[in-house]
């Protein structure tokens, strides 16, 4: 089996290395920390696709790249939700979410104080890959402790079934590779 897979996304090609994550499965390795090129065109591409908000919420470590672009660009607020909670939290609000590239039961967590930031607001949910949905529903489930309203969830890429969601937008589909 080819050891990359061509991907082409927001008028860019990257070959994606192809890693295991166990017997049955490997996925094309989507990074986009190192490469401001890729992340700038995804972060337009996908603001083009956006229905109007106030502020982005994203899930650290690799949603941050994007939604901090998505911001910049935009000139919104951006939340990353951490994955433990921090000394400087003054009160950490915490979910706990599955993902496919951690092992085991992942946390997500931010501060009281940004779910009050977020109370009234329309909430844009940033990822780079929405996969098994994991860490959307997580970080629905924070954005639904404020009195916000989630006005779209989106991801560079949706992989395997999850392109075939119509609750979220996204710019590619990505091939899991089963065997
Ligand atoms: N293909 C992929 N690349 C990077 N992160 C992922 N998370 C889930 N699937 C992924």
């Amino acid at each position: 089996m080819a050891d990359t897979y061509t991907l082409h996304i927001a008028g860019l090609t990257r070959e994606l290395p192809i890693c295991k994550v166990n017997d049955h499965m490997d996925i094309a390795a989507f990074i986009m920390f190192s490469d401001v090129e890729l992340t700038e065109a995804c972060a337009a591409a996908l603001l083009k696709k956006a229905p109007e908000f106030d502020v982005i919420l994203t899930a650290e470590a690799k949603g941050i790249p994007l939604a901090y672009e998505m911001a910049r660009q935009s000139g919104k607020y951006w939340i990353p939700a951490r994955k433990g909670p921090k000394l400087y939290m003054r009160e950490p609000v915490i979910i706990e979410d599955q993902s496919i590239t951690t092992a085991g039961k992942q946390t997500l967590v931010i501060d009281k104080k940004d779910i009050e930031y977020m109370d009234g607001k329309r909430i844009l949910i940033v990822d780079d890959v929405i996969s098994t949905g994991g860490s959307l529903h997580a970080l629905e489930t924070l954005a639904a402790k404020s009195t916000g309203t989630v006005v779209g969830c989106c991801a560079a890429l949706a992989e395997g079934d999850a392109a075939k969601r119509t609750d979220i937008f996204f710019l590619e589909p990505l091939p899991l590779f089963l065997h």
